[in-house]
Protein backbone atom coordinates (compact mmCIF):
# COMPACT_ATOMS: atom_id res chain seq x y z
CA UNK A 1 0.00 0.00 0.00
CA UNK A 2 1.82 3.45 -0.42
CA UNK A 3 2.68 5.14 2.60
CA UNK A 4 2.16 8.56 3.04
CA UNK A 5 5.47 10.66 2.77
CA UNK A 6 7.49 11.17 5.89
CA UNK A 7 6.85 14.34 7.67
CA UNK A 8 8.98 17.16 6.18
CA UNK A 9 10.71 19.84 8.19
CA UNK A 10 9.88 23.21 7.42
CA UNK A 11 12.09 24.78 4.56
CA UNK A 12 15.02 26.75 5.85
CA UNK A 13 14.47 30.32 5.69
CA UNK A 14 15.37 32.52 3.20
CA UNK A 15 18.00 34.51 5.76
CA UNK A 16 19.67 31.22 7.27
CA UNK A 17 19.42 29.38 3.68
CA UNK A 18 21.86 31.99 2.77
CA UNK A 19 23.77 31.51 6.07
CA UNK A 20 24.01 27.86 5.10
CA UNK A 21 24.30 28.10 1.21
CA UNK A 22 27.49 26.37 0.82
CA UNK A 23 26.37 23.45 3.61
CA UNK A 24 23.44 22.64 1.84
CA UNK A 25 22.45 23.75 -1.03
CA UNK A 26 19.08 24.34 -2.91
CA UNK A 27 18.85 21.27 -5.04
CA UNK A 28 18.07 22.27 -9.12
CA UNK A 29 15.29 19.62 -10.28
CA UNK A 30 15.28 19.32 -14.35
CA UNK A 31 12.05 18.89 -15.86
CA UNK A 32 12.38 17.06 -19.20
CA UNK A 33 9.55 18.06 -20.98
CA UNK A 34 7.39 20.77 -19.88
CA UNK A 35 4.16 20.38 -20.84
CA UNK A 36 0.86 20.48 -18.67
CA UNK A 37 1.89 18.18 -16.31
CA UNK A 38 5.56 18.52 -16.08
CA UNK A 39 4.79 22.30 -15.28
CA UNK A 40 2.14 21.27 -12.50
CA UNK A 41 4.97 19.14 -11.00
CA UNK A 42 7.64 21.72 -11.44
CA UNK A 43 5.66 24.24 -9.93
CA UNK A 44 4.57 22.29 -7.09
CA UNK A 45 8.28 22.24 -6.14
CA UNK A 46 8.56 25.96 -5.94
CA UNK A 47 5.84 27.53 -3.97
CA UNK A 48 7.75 28.39 -1.42
CA UNK A 49 11.17 30.07 -1.17
CA UNK A 50 14.58 28.15 -0.55
CA UNK A 51 13.09 24.85 -1.39
CA UNK A 52 13.63 23.93 -4.41
CA UNK A 53 14.95 25.66 -7.95
CA UNK A 54 13.76 24.34 -11.40
CA UNK A 55 14.56 23.91 -14.95
CA UNK A 56 11.96 23.58 -17.26
CA UNK A 57 13.15 22.06 -20.69
CA UNK A 58 10.24 22.57 -22.93
CA UNK A 59 9.54 24.25 -26.50
CA UNK A 60 9.96 27.50 -27.09
CA UNK A 61 6.00 28.53 -26.73
CA UNK A 62 6.06 27.58 -22.70
CA UNK A 63 9.24 29.83 -21.98
CA UNK A 64 7.63 32.58 -23.98
CA UNK A 65 4.37 32.16 -22.02
CA UNK A 66 6.37 31.74 -19.07
CA UNK A 67 8.00 35.30 -19.57
CA UNK A 68 5.01 37.04 -20.33
CA UNK A 69 2.68 35.59 -18.04
CA UNK A 70 5.03 34.17 -15.61
CA UNK A 71 4.94 30.64 -13.68
CA UNK A 72 1.80 29.52 -11.16
CA UNK A 73 1.63 27.25 -8.95
CA UNK A 74 -1.03 25.18 -7.26
CA UNK A 75 -1.35 22.59 -3.97
CA UNK A 76 -3.91 20.40 -5.87
CA UNK A 77 -7.81 20.77 -6.95
CA UNK A 78 -10.08 23.77 -5.56
CA UNK A 79 -6.54 25.10 -4.25
CA UNK A 80 -5.52 28.99 -4.78
CA UNK A 81 -2.91 29.62 -7.45
CA UNK A 82 0.36 30.69 -6.14
CA UNK A 83 2.94 33.22 -8.57
CA UNK A 84 5.60 31.63 -8.52
CA UNK A 85 9.07 34.39 -8.55
CA UNK A 86 11.03 34.16 -11.98
CA UNK A 87 14.26 33.80 -10.02
CA UNK A 88 13.12 30.03 -8.70
CA UNK A 89 13.05 28.77 -11.91
CA UNK A 90 14.84 28.50 -15.65
CA UNK A 91 13.09 27.63 -18.89
CA UNK A 92 15.18 26.73 -22.03
CA UNK A 93 13.92 24.94 -25.15
CA UNK A 94 16.76 22.14 -25.24
CA UNK A 95 19.51 20.21 -22.48
CA UNK A 96 22.64 21.56 -24.55
CA UNK A 97 21.31 25.46 -23.63
CA UNK A 98 21.05 24.74 -20.25
CA UNK A 99 24.01 23.16 -19.85
CA UNK A 100 25.83 26.18 -21.69
CA UNK A 101 23.92 28.55 -19.70
CA UNK A 102 24.80 27.10 -16.13
CA UNK A 103 27.87 24.98 -16.53
CA UNK A 104 29.03 22.65 -13.55
CA UNK A 105 25.52 22.11 -12.31
CA UNK A 106 24.79 19.01 -11.70
CA UNK A 107 20.28 17.90 -11.13
CA UNK A 108 19.35 16.23 -7.84
CA UNK A 109 16.56 14.75 -10.37
CA UNK A 110 15.94 15.09 -13.95
CA UNK A 111 11.63 14.62 -14.25
CA UNK A 112 10.62 13.11 -17.58
CA UNK A 113 6.86 14.41 -17.80
CA UNK A 114 6.50 13.85 -21.56
CA UNK A 115 4.17 11.32 -23.65
CA UNK A 116 5.53 8.21 -23.69
CA UNK A 117 6.26 8.66 -27.95
CA UNK A 118 9.12 11.86 -26.52
CA UNK A 119 11.11 9.55 -24.94
CA UNK A 120 13.26 8.05 -27.74
CA UNK A 121 13.53 12.03 -28.76
CA UNK A 122 14.53 13.08 -25.23
CA UNK A 123 16.91 10.46 -23.59
CA UNK A 124 19.45 10.77 -25.83
CA UNK A 125 19.83 14.42 -24.81
CA UNK A 126 20.60 13.06 -21.19
CA UNK A 127 22.28 10.42 -21.98
CA UNK A 128 25.90 11.90 -21.07
CA UNK A 129 24.40 11.95 -17.46
CA UNK A 130 24.39 8.78 -16.99
CA UNK A 131 23.97 7.23 -13.75
CA UNK A 132 25.03 11.18 -11.61
CA UNK A 133 21.33 12.65 -12.62
CA UNK A 134 18.64 9.95 -11.68
CA UNK A 135 15.75 9.98 -14.45
CA UNK A 136 12.22 9.97 -12.78
CA UNK A 137 9.65 9.40 -15.08
CA UNK A 138 6.12 10.85 -14.99
CA UNK A 139 4.75 9.14 -17.84
CA UNK A 140 1.77 7.27 -18.60
CA UNK A 141 1.23 3.31 -19.15
CA UNK A 142 3.32 0.34 -18.22
CA UNK A 143 7.53 -0.38 -18.67
CA UNK A 144 8.28 3.28 -19.31
CA UNK A 145 11.45 2.70 -17.44
CA UNK A 146 12.04 -0.06 -20.00
CA UNK A 147 12.06 2.05 -23.03
CA UNK A 148 14.09 4.24 -21.16
CA UNK A 149 16.91 1.88 -20.28
CA UNK A 150 16.82 0.74 -23.53
CA UNK A 151 18.20 3.96 -24.72
CA UNK A 152 20.39 4.45 -21.68
CA UNK A 153 21.06 1.35 -20.22
CA UNK A 154 23.33 2.38 -17.38
CA UNK A 155 20.26 5.26 -16.23
CA UNK A 156 19.06 5.20 -12.80
CA UNK A 157 15.03 5.34 -13.42
CA UNK A 158 12.76 6.00 -10.67
CA UNK A 159 8.91 6.01 -11.23
CA UNK A 160 6.59 8.78 -10.21
CA UNK A 161 2.72 9.28 -11.34
CA UNK A 162 0.34 11.96 -11.66
CA UNK A 163 -2.95 10.78 -10.92
CA UNK A 164 -5.07 14.18 -11.83
CA UNK A 165 -5.98 15.86 -14.69
CA UNK A 166 -3.74 18.96 -15.56
CA UNK A 167 -5.08 21.91 -17.73
CA UNK A 168 -4.21 25.05 -18.70
CA UNK A 169 -6.22 27.44 -17.36
CA UNK A 170 -4.66 30.32 -18.31
CA UNK A 171 -0.79 30.48 -19.85
CA UNK A 172 1.67 29.69 -17.45
CA UNK A 173 -1.20 28.68 -14.62
CA UNK A 174 -1.71 24.65 -15.07
CA UNK A 175 -3.75 23.22 -12.05
CA UNK A 176 -4.86 19.71 -11.31
CA UNK A 177 -8.52 19.31 -12.00
CA UNK A 178 -9.18 16.16 -9.68
CA UNK A 179 -8.51 14.24 -7.04
CA UNK A 180 -4.77 12.94 -6.29
CA UNK A 181 -1.47 12.76 -4.87
CA UNK A 182 1.98 12.98 -6.20
CA UNK A 183 2.96 9.39 -6.35
CA UNK A 184 6.88 8.53 -5.78
CA UNK A 185 8.82 5.36 -5.09
CA UNK A 186 10.83 4.51 -2.37
CA UNK A 187 14.02 5.52 -4.36
CA UNK A 188 16.26 8.58 -3.16
CA UNK A 189 15.51 10.58 -6.14
CA UNK A 190 11.91 9.49 -5.35
CA UNK A 191 12.26 10.69 -1.68
CA UNK A 192 13.64 13.40 -2.65
CA UNK A 193 11.13 14.83 -4.75
CA UNK A 194 8.35 13.74 -1.92
CA UNK A 195 10.28 15.96 0.72
CA UNK A 196 10.62 18.59 -1.30
CA UNK A 197 6.88 18.90 -2.20
CA UNK A 198 6.65 18.24 1.39
CA UNK A 199 8.16 21.12 2.11
CA UNK A 200 5.96 23.04 -0.10
CA UNK A 201 2.75 21.81 1.87
CA UNK A 202 1.93 19.60 -1.25
CA UNK A 203 0.29 16.30 -0.91
CA UNK A 204 2.30 13.15 -1.63
CA UNK A 205 2.88 10.02 -1.38
CA UNK A 206 5.94 7.44 -1.48
CA UNK A 207 5.57 3.53 -2.49
CA UNK A 208 7.46 0.44 -2.14
CA UNK A 209 5.97 -0.97 -5.05
CA UNK A 210 4.94 1.20 -7.77
CA UNK A 211 4.01 -1.78 -9.77
CA UNK A 212 0.50 -1.96 -8.67
CA UNK A 213 0.50 2.00 -8.85
CA UNK A 214 1.19 2.10 -12.59
CA UNK A 215 -0.93 -0.73 -13.24
CA UNK A 216 -4.01 1.19 -11.42
CA UNK A 217 -3.46 4.31 -13.67
CA UNK A 218 -3.63 2.20 -17.02
CA UNK A 219 -6.58 0.92 -15.95
CA UNK A 220 -8.13 4.58 -15.53
CA UNK A 221 -6.12 5.82 -18.22
CA UNK A 222 -8.64 3.43 -20.22
CA UNK A 223 -10.96 6.06 -20.48
CA UNK A 224 -9.24 8.44 -22.53
CA UNK A 225 -9.91 6.94 -25.31
CA UNK A 226 -13.72 7.23 -24.30
CA UNK A 227 -13.16 10.91 -23.46
CA UNK A 228 -11.45 11.71 -26.81
CA UNK A 229 -13.63 9.38 -28.82
CA UNK A 230 -16.72 10.81 -27.75
CA UNK A 231 -15.57 14.63 -27.50
CA UNK A 232 -16.73 14.82 -23.68
CA UNK A 233 -15.12 16.68 -20.95
CA UNK A 234 -15.32 14.18 -17.91
CA UNK A 235 -18.23 15.78 -16.23
CA UNK A 236 -20.04 14.67 -19.07
CA UNK A 237 -17.83 11.41 -19.65
CA UNK A 238 -18.68 10.09 -16.53
CA UNK A 239 -22.11 12.19 -16.45
CA UNK A 240 -23.88 9.62 -19.09
CA UNK A 241 -24.59 5.52 -19.34
CA UNK A 242 -22.47 4.90 -22.76
CA UNK A 243 -19.77 6.30 -22.25
CA UNK A 244 -19.46 4.61 -18.44
CA UNK A 245 -20.69 0.78 -20.02
CA UNK A 246 -17.73 1.40 -22.70
CA UNK A 247 -14.79 2.61 -19.25
CA UNK A 248 -16.44 -0.46 -17.50
CA UNK A 249 -16.23 -3.10 -20.08
CA UNK A 250 -12.43 -1.64 -20.77
CA UNK A 251 -11.73 -2.54 -16.96
CA UNK A 252 -12.96 -5.69 -17.01
CA UNK A 253 -11.01 -6.56 -19.57
CA UNK A 254 -7.81 -4.98 -18.34
CA UNK A 255 -8.94 -6.61 -15.14
CA UNK A 256 -8.89 -10.73 -16.66
CA UNK A 257 -5.83 -10.08 -18.23
CA UNK A 258 -3.96 -8.62 -15.39
CA UNK A 259 -5.35 -11.62 -13.27
CA UNK A 260 -3.87 -14.29 -16.08
CA UNK A 261 -0.19 -11.99 -15.76
CA UNK A 262 -1.01 -12.04 -11.87
CA UNK A 263 -0.30 -8.27 -12.06
CA UNK A 264 -1.74 -6.55 -8.74
CA UNK A 265 -3.38 -2.96 -9.19
CA UNK A 266 -4.04 -0.54 -7.23
CA UNK A 267 -5.61 3.50 -6.78
CA UNK A 268 -5.80 6.35 -4.80
CA UNK A 269 -9.59 6.66 -5.48
CA UNK A 270 -11.22 6.30 -2.07
CA UNK A 271 -13.10 3.34 -3.94
CA UNK A 272 -11.26 0.34 -5.23
CA UNK A 273 -10.67 -0.39 -9.50
CA UNK A 274 -12.77 -3.50 -8.83
CA UNK A 275 -16.14 -2.02 -7.22
CA UNK A 276 -15.76 1.29 -9.34
CA UNK A 277 -15.83 -1.04 -12.51
CA UNK A 278 -19.71 -2.30 -10.77
CA UNK A 279 -20.14 1.02 -10.05
CA UNK A 280 -19.67 2.82 -13.28
CA UNK A 281 -22.73 0.83 -14.20
CA UNK A 282 -25.63 2.44 -11.75
CA UNK A 283 -27.93 4.51 -13.50
CA UNK A 284 -26.62 8.60 -14.02
CA UNK A 285 -29.21 9.66 -11.16
CA UNK A 286 -26.80 7.41 -8.78
CA UNK A 287 -23.18 7.93 -10.29
CA UNK A 288 -23.12 11.41 -10.87
CA UNK A 289 -22.94 12.27 -7.07
CA UNK A 290 -20.73 9.35 -6.05
CA UNK A 291 -18.16 10.45 -9.15
CA UNK A 292 -17.92 13.77 -7.39
CA UNK A 293 -16.89 12.57 -4.46
CA UNK A 294 -14.47 9.62 -5.77
CA UNK A 295 -13.06 11.96 -8.80
CA UNK A 296 -13.48 15.52 -7.42
CA UNK A 297 -13.39 16.66 -10.64
CA UNK A 298 -13.86 20.35 -11.53
CA UNK A 299 -15.70 21.55 -15.01
CA UNK A 300 -12.81 21.67 -17.48
CA UNK A 301 -11.16 18.64 -16.12
CA UNK A 302 -10.17 16.55 -19.27
CA UNK A 303 -8.14 13.48 -20.17
CA UNK A 304 -4.60 14.31 -22.42
CA UNK A 305 -6.40 12.34 -25.25
CA UNK A 306 -8.98 14.68 -25.41
CA UNK A 307 -6.17 17.38 -25.71
CA UNK A 308 -4.26 15.29 -27.98
CA UNK A 309 -7.29 15.14 -30.32
CA UNK A 310 -8.45 18.60 -29.57
CA UNK A 311 -4.98 19.68 -30.92
CA UNK A 312 -4.45 17.25 -33.67
CA UNK A 313 -1.62 15.48 -31.86
CA UNK A 314 -0.78 11.82 -32.28
CA UNK A 315 -2.10 9.91 -29.39
CA UNK A 316 -1.07 7.89 -26.74
CA UNK A 317 -3.67 4.52 -27.11
CA UNK A 318 -0.69 2.07 -28.33
CA UNK A 319 0.15 2.55 -24.26
CA UNK A 320 -3.25 2.25 -23.16
CA UNK A 321 -5.53 -0.15 -24.79
CA UNK A 322 -2.50 -1.15 -27.07
CA UNK A 323 -0.87 -2.02 -23.65
CA UNK A 324 -4.29 -4.33 -22.46
CA UNK A 325 -4.26 -5.82 -26.40
CA UNK A 326 -0.74 -6.61 -25.81
CA UNK A 327 -0.79 -8.69 -22.74
CA UNK A 328 -3.80 -10.03 -23.62
CA UNK A 329 -2.37 -11.40 -26.97
CA UNK A 330 -0.03 -13.29 -24.67
CA UNK A 331 -2.55 -15.18 -22.71
CA UNK A 332 -4.47 -15.64 -25.77
CA UNK A 333 -7.29 -13.68 -24.01
CA UNK A 334 -9.93 -11.71 -25.99
CA UNK A 335 -10.53 -7.91 -25.07
CA UNK A 336 -13.33 -6.87 -27.63
CA UNK A 337 -13.79 -3.47 -26.16
CA UNK A 338 -10.33 -2.54 -25.97
CA UNK A 339 -9.88 -3.78 -29.72
CA UNK A 340 -12.29 -1.81 -30.88
CA UNK A 341 -11.50 1.76 -28.83
CA UNK A 342 -8.22 0.68 -30.15
CA UNK A 343 -9.54 0.76 -34.00
CA UNK A 344 -11.37 3.50 -33.42
CA UNK A 345 -8.92 5.93 -32.36
CA UNK A 346 -6.30 5.13 -34.67
CA UNK A 347 -9.30 5.84 -37.27
CA UNK A 348 -9.81 9.47 -36.23
CA UNK A 349 -6.38 10.56 -34.53
CA UNK A 350 -5.25 9.68 -38.91
CA UNK A 351 -8.32 12.54 -39.33
CA UNK A 352 -6.71 14.72 -37.07
CA UNK A 353 -10.73 16.45 -37.27
CA UNK A 354 -10.06 18.14 -33.37
CA UNK A 355 -12.76 17.36 -30.70
CA UNK A 356 -15.93 16.27 -32.54
CA UNK A 357 -19.01 14.78 -30.16
CA UNK A 358 -20.28 11.87 -31.23
CA UNK A 359 -22.88 9.16 -30.20
CA UNK A 360 -22.56 5.76 -30.06
CA UNK A 361 -23.70 5.34 -33.29
CA UNK A 362 -21.99 8.06 -35.07
CA UNK A 363 -18.53 6.77 -33.38
CA UNK A 364 -17.89 3.11 -34.62
CA UNK A 365 -19.95 3.04 -37.55
CA UNK A 366 -17.84 4.80 -39.78
CA UNK A 367 -14.73 3.06 -38.34
CA UNK A 368 -16.08 -0.57 -38.95
CA UNK A 369 -17.51 0.41 -42.61
CA UNK A 370 -13.71 1.56 -43.69
C1 LIG B 1 -5.77 12.40 -15.64
C2 LIG B 1 -5.60 11.01 -16.09
C3 LIG B 1 -5.33 10.17 -14.87
C4 LIG B 1 -6.86 10.43 -16.63
O1 LIG B 1 -7.51 11.21 -17.52
C5 LIG B 1 -4.47 10.96 -17.07
O2 LIG B 1 -3.46 10.42 -16.76
C6 LIG B 1 -4.55 11.48 -18.46
O3 LIG B 1 -5.51 12.13 -18.83
O4 LIG B 1 -3.60 11.19 -19.20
Amino acid sequence: MPEPASPTPPPTPPAAAADAADAVAVPTIVILGAGAVGIAFGSALLLKPGVARVVFIGRPHVGAALAAHGLHGCRGVDQPAVRIPPDRYAVYTCVADFEAAEPGVVPAAAVLSTKRLATAKLVPDVAHWGARVPIVTMQNGIMMDKDIHALMPEARVALAMCPFNVVAVAPGDYRPMSAGHWTLDASEAGRLLARLLGANDVAATVCRDMGPVMNGKLIVNLHNAVSALSGLEMKDEYGQRWTRVLIAQCYAEAMAVYRAHHMKYTTSFPVPLWLLRYLLLLPNVLFRPLWALVARAVPGARSSMYDDFQHKRQTEIDYFQGAIIQLAEKKGIDVPVCRRLYAAVKYYEAQRLGIVRRTPETLFAPVEAS
